[in-house]
């Protein structure tokens, strides 16, 4: 039981079956094994109990004993197979367990003691009584021990299992056969109810089947959609509320949404397109919880994917940023399979994710690296690697080569025998990359693969998800942007469930970055007879640069020290730029400037602008708010996000409205939106409008609200 819900905890049972494992083979190894070691432990029992010469195991027949210990440790085993869908941690299953272990105990001892197995006890408590497996078999040992009580007794025989317990014992109420029948009636009883059970309590992910869906025809059939639910058994659940599809704000998103719809419209084939997302929408229920007089009370929806429309192509690696909760895994959770979509479709090589065919050749089909390792500890590393190929179908004669091949390529071959749990965090990566990789799959997907990894390994992984490209669709997700610019084809960036950008990484950065990146380097110090001259001279070299940037391009430096200056150039500024930098190369000498470089601003800060303007966009539906404490001690509060803001109460006769200031964001470690500092105060030009809501309000509430101003009205007002 306990090895079961373990199974469950650490999710390895998800990874096998997103890897391709069915269900069926699942249950029926389990059983395989444990009849294997229920045949062994009980040939072992009997036989021991034989070489210790008891009498009980030498006059009562070896094929009586045998199939009775059998039958036992089977119906347990049912048993445990059945609670074991109720329970989630394992440490929990051992309790349990033990608990189990003690209710038998205390109840072989009134079956010792003669209920229900006598005459005159109603054949309900009887049958209710004989459910539980070691009451039926408490009876069975007291037949037997009874048939050996006396030195005339000569055991129970095989021939002898059926016969009336009259013969041994007055007092018996049941038969050896009629307990062989109980155990093995309540053992399939167990094992139904384990699957069924199985089937209808939510999964980790909180995912379940309805609690009819056997006499869904699709369940016995493998065809067509089969329906499953989210949350509890509940009855008072009530199905989640779908989110409209909004419409994509960006016009790359805009386009590729459009692409994708085209191809839906038009049922075009495309041989490129390993995958097509048709506008997914996943909305987590609430959660229920069962209040006074018995109401249930459900906390609101999540929507964490809002309507995602795009498509990844064979040979290329897709790559999905987007800050923490933007919905990623989500994204891959929906396509393989873990979680229900609640809206939209998505055909990966042309199977649907909402038809459990489709789903099933779509395990044949991929490979996944997890964002957290699902490693058996107790299994090499070369054992898992042999797992997962044989789950993904290759030939037992190729598996040996191929996890050879596998774990030279993640260079784990020196550890290939030792047990994963005790392989560092790097090499658990290592090895979910393999796992990923086994087999062939025609779609890749690694959520975080190179996290925890030293810089010289994740290059070498980098390497391999680089040579991994050729023949297959990559989805990667990373919080690293060096291994997003060096690694994907195409970018996506996500934000509160939305995909917010698409493209390669270079038009990212020319459309959402700050501009340009000027790198000034000078001459060092090399007059070693007068380094104060020297310094002179580079100072006075860094004052003309910085005059000349300033003249030019307008622009200040970012940063500066002795040897380098460092310039932002805004967008707006491109079209200076070729005959600025002519000239600044012509001047090299004249200004000391050893080197010029010119770059794009990084993945890393369109990653900022994008997940500052998403948490903007929500901060500003949500109409949240945050106080403003300006450094000559007035407060007011303010919408997140807000830019400029008028302050109450700074009104006089020279200025009737009063005093506003530019407001500075940034976000924190969280990436919420925060103060980060503001503007000198600035009179309210007379022409700017307040609205007379934003006044009212004020005298209401009872801290003291900014107004906000349109930023279109501020034009000309000056804060220096
Ligand atoms: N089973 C669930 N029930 C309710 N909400 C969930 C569930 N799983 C995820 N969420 C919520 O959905 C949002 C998206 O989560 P997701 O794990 O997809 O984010 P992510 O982009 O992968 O983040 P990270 O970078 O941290 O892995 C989060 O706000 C998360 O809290």
């Amino acid at each position: 039981m306990s090895s079961l819900v373990t199974e469950k905890e650490l999710k390895l049972r998800q990874a096998m079956t997103v890897m391709g494992l069915y269900d069926s083979a699942y249950w029926l190894s389990w059983l395989t094994w444990e009849t294997v070691v229920a045949l062994i432990s009980s040939i072992l029992i009997v036989l021991s109990g034989m070489m210790f010469q008891f009498s009980f195991f030498l006059k009562n027949s070896f094929a009586v004993l045998f199939v009775l210990f059998f039958l036992f440790e089977l119906n347990m085993t049912g048993l445990a197979f059945m609670l074991s869908a109720f329970i989630r941690k394992s440490a929990s299953a051992t309790t349990i367990g033990f608990f189990i272990f003690i209710i038998g105990f205390v109840t072989q001892i009134v079956v010792r003691a003669g209920f229900p197995y006598t005459d005159g006890i109603s054949d309900t408590y009887r049958n209710l009584w004989s459910l539980f497996p070691p009451n039926p078999f408490a009876q069975a040992l007291k037949v037997l021990s009874n048939a050996v009580s006396t030195p005339e007794g000569d055991g129970v025989s095989w021939s002898k299992r059926g016969v009336s317990c009259d013969a041994f014992d007055t007092n018996c109420g049941m038969s050896i056969n009629t307990v062989y029948k109980w155990l093995l009636a309540t053992f399939f009883l167990w094992f139904v109810l384990a699957i069924y059970f199985d089937n209808i309590i939510p999964n980790a992910m909180g995912v379940r089947k309805s609690v009819l869906y056997f006499l869904n025809p699709h369940y016995w059939t493998g065809k067509g959609g089969q329906k499953v639910k989210e949350g509890g058994v509940c009855s008072c659940l009530t199905s989640a509320h779908h989110e409209e599809n909004r419409t994509a704000d960006d016009e790359d998103v805009l386009e590729e949404e459009n692409a994708v719809r085209q191809q839906l419209t038009q049922d075009v084939v495309d041989a490129n397109v390993a995958v097509q997302v048709h506008g997914i929408v996943k909305t987590y229920p609430g959660t229920f919880s069962i209040g006074c007089c018995c109401k249930c009370k459900r906390t609101a929806p999540y929507h964490a994917l809002k309507g995602l429309w795009v498509k990844f192509t064979k040979d290329q690696l897709f790559c999905l940023l987007g800050p923490n909760g933007a919905g990623k895994t989500t994204v891959i959770n929906c396509l393989t399979g873990i979680t229900p979509v609640t809206g939209g479709d998505a055909l990966i090589y042309g199977h649907s994710i909402r038809s459990s065919t489709g789903m099933s050749n779509i395990r044949k089909l991929i490979g996944v690296c997890p964002q957290f390792d699902i490693l058996w500890d107790a299994l090499s590393g070369q054992e898992h690697l042999e797992l997962f190929a044989s789950i993904k179908g290759i030939s037992p004669a190729s598996i040996k080569s191929i996890t050879q091949t596998s774990l030279a390529e993640v260079k784990l071959t020196d550890a290939a025998k030792v047990r994963s749990g005790s392989y560092s965090g790097g090499m658990k990566r290592r090895l979910s990359v393999a796992i990923a990789l086994i087999g062939d799959p025609k779609l890749v997907i690694l959520d975080e693969p190179t996290t925890g990894m030293d810089p010289i390994t994740r290059r070498h992984v980098w390497d391999i998800i680089e040579n991994a490209k050729k023949g297959r669709a990559i989805i990667l997700t990373t919080h690293s942007m060096e291994e997003a610019d060096i690694l994907s084809d195409r970018i996506g960036i996500m934000a509160k469930g939305r995909l917010r950008c698409i493209g390669t990484s270079i038009r990212l950065k020319s459309r959402f970055g700050t501009g340009f990146i000027a790198n000034i380097s000078f001459h060092g110090n090399n007059n070693e007879h007068s380094p104060a001259n020297s310094d002179a001279i580079s100072a006075r070299h860094r004052e003309a640069v910085k005059e000349f940037f300033k003249h030019r391009l307008d622009v200040v430096p970012k940063e500066e020290n002795n040897n380098f200056l460092t310039y932002v150039i805004p967008h707006e500024r491109e079209a200076l730029l070729t005959n600025f930098f002519e000239e600044l190369q012509d001047r090299e000498e004249e200004f000391g400037i050893s080197d010029i470089q010119l770059g794009l601003t990084t993945l890393e800060e369109v990653f900022l602008n994008i997940a500052r303007q998403a948490e903007l966009e929500s901060a500003t539906a949500e109409g949240s708010l945050v106080t403003l404490t300006l450094t000559s001690g007035e407060s007011a509060e303010i919408p997140i996000g807000a830019r400029f803001v008028g302050i109450p109460g700074t009104e006089s006769a020279e200025y009737p409205t009063g005093f506003m200031v530019e407001v500075y964001w940034e976000q924190d470690d969280t990436g919420s939106l925060c103060v980060a500092g503001h503007s000198q105060k600035a009179p309210i030009p007379q022409n700017i409008q307040l609205s007379s809501s934003a006044t009212t309000r004020q005298r209401r509430s009872a801290s003291v609200r900014g107004v906000v101003i349109d930023p279109s009205q501020v034009t000309s007002v000056n804060f220096q």
